[in-house]
């Protein structure tokens, strides 16, 4: 007799179903270099199927993170148009406007508002802690084996094994890459250099140190009261927020998308060089939820969502108060490239994969 309960039944027959259509898709397979499967017509349907190309995010993808440069464009928009920001007085140096509660273009034109103090400032701290409560809660790193048979731990690890790598590059970026933050190495041999204002109350000898251009930080510079002027300085909030929101998204994203029973159409490069669908390495453990969308979230989905949802209100405060446009779309641009090496990278090349993994997968 079979004691199956009835909805486990209904369960594995729906996972039966999505693991024949995923396994259709992916006997499809293509060379790297071209979008469409051999045939064009062997998903099961007369019906031609493109497959994404494995270099580039995938078009949800590519709508999710278009949402970083229009939240750029719109906030430099914003502060161009907006009378009340464009009457503020901005100072190149600092690259913000006058501080001043009464003369500040807003609060959050102020450094000193709470959010940049114990948020963005402390932003990796959140989201580390963000992702430890999404991979501590989901149902899909939980327990010894999937419920299908499949290895919850190796999602754990590779999860964490890719966390480890946004962190270096965040690391590296901002705060020390064997000496000075790639940051400020960018802002030197961009003719930057620590420049000291000499004030009356200054030592002489803290001045004198200063100025023979040993200081190789803008903390340091800051720090010892010097400026920091003259070359480019890529913007270290945007690159922090869009690295975490991209990072945070991604991991969360696809894991999300998978539970939810969704088709995952990221392409996968395989050692063969095959283009097939990133499904046919997936684990098959990863199955729809019933009930409410926001089930599939987990409690740390939704904390996720929170840090993503301040990164993003904060990257528009930046947009808008901060920087000049091209040292903020320079900070986009570093946070894309980190975000490609861990993200995109594996897709096409299956050692890396074998490490990295694909979230969600
Ligand atoms: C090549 C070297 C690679 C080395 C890789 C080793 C990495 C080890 C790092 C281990 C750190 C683990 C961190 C986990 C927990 C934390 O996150 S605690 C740290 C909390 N600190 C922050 O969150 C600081 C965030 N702020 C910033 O990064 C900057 O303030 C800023 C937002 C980029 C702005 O820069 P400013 O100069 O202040 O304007
Ligand atoms: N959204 C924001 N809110 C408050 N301050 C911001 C901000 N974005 C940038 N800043 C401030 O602008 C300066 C340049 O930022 P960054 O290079 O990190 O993008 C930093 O000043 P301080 O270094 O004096 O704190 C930073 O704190």
């Amino acid at each position: 007799m079979d004691d199956t309960p009835p909805s486990t039944n209904l369960r594995s027959s729906a996972k039966t179903r999505r693991a024949l259509a995923e396994e259709r898709h992916a006997m499809s397979s293509s060379s790297p270099s071209s979008p469409y499967p051999p045939s064009t017509a062997t998903t099961g349907s007369l019906v031609p199927t493109r497959r994404n190309s494995p270099f580039l995010p995938t078009p949800l993808e590519t709508a999710i993170l278009a949402l970083f440069p229009a939240l750029l464009a719109f906030g430099t928009l914003f502060s161009v148009l907006s009378p009340q920001v464009r009457r503020a007085e901005f100072d190149p140096t600092t690259q913000s406007h006058a501080q001043h509660p009464d003369e500040a273009p807003g609060y959050f034109a102020r450094k000193d508002n709470l959010l940049n103090v114990f948020f963005v400032k402390r932003g990796w701290f959140w989201t580390t802690v963000a992702f430890a409560a999404f991979v501590l809660t989901h149902p899909t790193f939980r327990g010894g084996r999937g419920a299908g048979g499949g290895s919850s731990p190796k999602r754990f690890v590779t999860a964490c094994t890719r966390w480890a790598l946004i962190t270096g590059a965040w690391f590296a970026a901002t705060q020390w890459c064997f000496g000075p933050p790639l940051i400020d190495r960018h802002f030197m041999l961009t003719g930057g250099r620590c420049e000291v204002v000499l004030q009356e109350a200054r030592e002489l000898e803290k001045a004198a140190a200063l100025d023979t251009g040993h200081v190789l930080s803008a903390l340091a510079c800051k720090s010892a009261g010097g400026a920091w002027k003259g070359g480019h300085d890529i913007s270290g909030h945007v690159f922090m927020l869009v690295l975490s929101s991209g990072f945070l998204l991604s991991e969360v994203g696809w894991v999300y998308w998978r539970h939810r029973g969704r088709r995952d159409d990221r392409s996968i490069v395989m050692h063969d060089r095959a283009v097939k669908g990133a499904g046919v390495e997936a684990d098959s453990t990863t199955e729809r939820t019933g009930g409410r969308p926001e089930d599939a979230l987990a409690l740390g989905g939704k904390a996720v969502a929170v840090v993503v949802g301040l990164n993003c209100w904060m990257l528009l405060m930046t947009a808008i108060y901060f920087h000049t446009w091209f040292e903020k779309v320079t900070g986009l641009v570093a946070s894309a490239i980190a975000l490609y090496a861990v993200y995109i990278l594996p897709r096409f090349v299956p050692a890396l994969r074998q490490i990295v993994g694909l979230p969600g997968a």
